[in-house]
């Protein structure tokens, strides 16, 4: 996580989880299917917790609480009618576990730290996001997603079968390709995390870039502070032979920030709240 700030978790997929990741596309298509004014509802001002679409890529988004409260919200305004609990199903089984697993992922980093990370999990929101890149039609890479870090802890995520994520290590100007294993996750540290961690774990840019003749859907669990929160480095990483690199900042107004700043990909953060 300090150089790469991404680990791809692997694991023997057993019949029951194919059938899960299979469930998860085909709910997520008939979602992207339903008509733009009906995914329009799911808009909130706050950036990234919000349905965005442009020529090429499609988000929603719905905070994946317990119980799944938000997500039977989400699930009825998508659909008032009814004909909707294979998707409530669906999703709930799929995101509760990608939330489980991004816990566990950030209880590993605090104990590698040796301490606790101080923040609680009821002052966290784990954004669960359901992502669609169109066909590129295309033998020249597009972008699906311009360069960015992620704004939160940590994000996992699962992709179908079509590949096109890049990232960036620390101190390395070259893009590397994620390839994962079908079935398998993805981990990004993001900026929170690297507030938090004081610099030593690197949130890496990344992006999506495509070309050829297939759609790609992917979903994400977003760790995020809640929106109130006050981010800062940790206390115990923080002496005289480490300084502290950042101000303690409000996440909702870095959000803000990062969205008005976004073209500033590996300056964002530093400039936001750098010392
Ligand atoms: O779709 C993906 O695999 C990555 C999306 C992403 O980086 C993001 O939504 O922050
Ligand atoms: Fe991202």
């Amino acid at each position: 996580m300090e150089t790469h700030g991404l680990l791809l978790i692997h694991y023997d997929i057993e019949p029951s989880d194919q059938a899960l990741l299979h469930k998860t596309f085909s709910s997520m298509q008939q979602l992207f299917n339903l008509p733009h004014e009906t995914k329009l509802k799911n808009s909130t001002p706050k950036p990234y917790y919000t349905y965005l679409n442009t020529a090429t890529y499609e988000t929603l988004a719905v905070i994946n609480s317990s119980p799944p409260e938000e997500l039977r919200a989400f699930t009825r305004l998508m659909w008032p009618n009814g004909n909707d609990d294979k998707f409530y199903e669906t999703m709930n089984l799929m995101s509760k576990k990608m939330r489980e697993l991004s816990m566990i992922i950030l209880n590993m980093l605090r104990n590698s730290y040796g301490i606790g990370l101080d923040v609680k999990e009821e002052n966290i929101d784990p954004l669960f996001r359901m992502m669609k890149y169109s066909a590129p039609m295309s033998d020249e890479p597009v972008h699906g997603v311009a360069p960015h870090t992620d704004r939160n802890f940590i994000t996992l995520l699962c992709q179908n079968e079509v590949d096109g994520l890049l990232f960036k290590p620390r101190d390395d100007g070259e893009w590397v390709k994620v390839n994962p294993d079908p079935g398998s996750f993805i981990v990004f540290a993001g900026d929170a995390l690297r507030v938090w961690s004081n610099g030593r774990v690197h949130s890496p840019p990344h992006m999506v870039m495509m070309c050829g003749d297939k759609e790609r859907l992917s979903c994400g669990l977003f760790l995020c502070p809640k929106g109130d929160q006050v981010v800062e480095p940790c206390h115990d990483l923080v002496d005289d032979e480490h300084p502290p690199l950042f101000k303690p900042f409000i996440f909702l107004d870095y959000l803000h920030y990062a969205s008005e700043n976004a073209f500033r990909v590996d300056t964002v953060l530093d400039s936001f709240a750098g010392i």
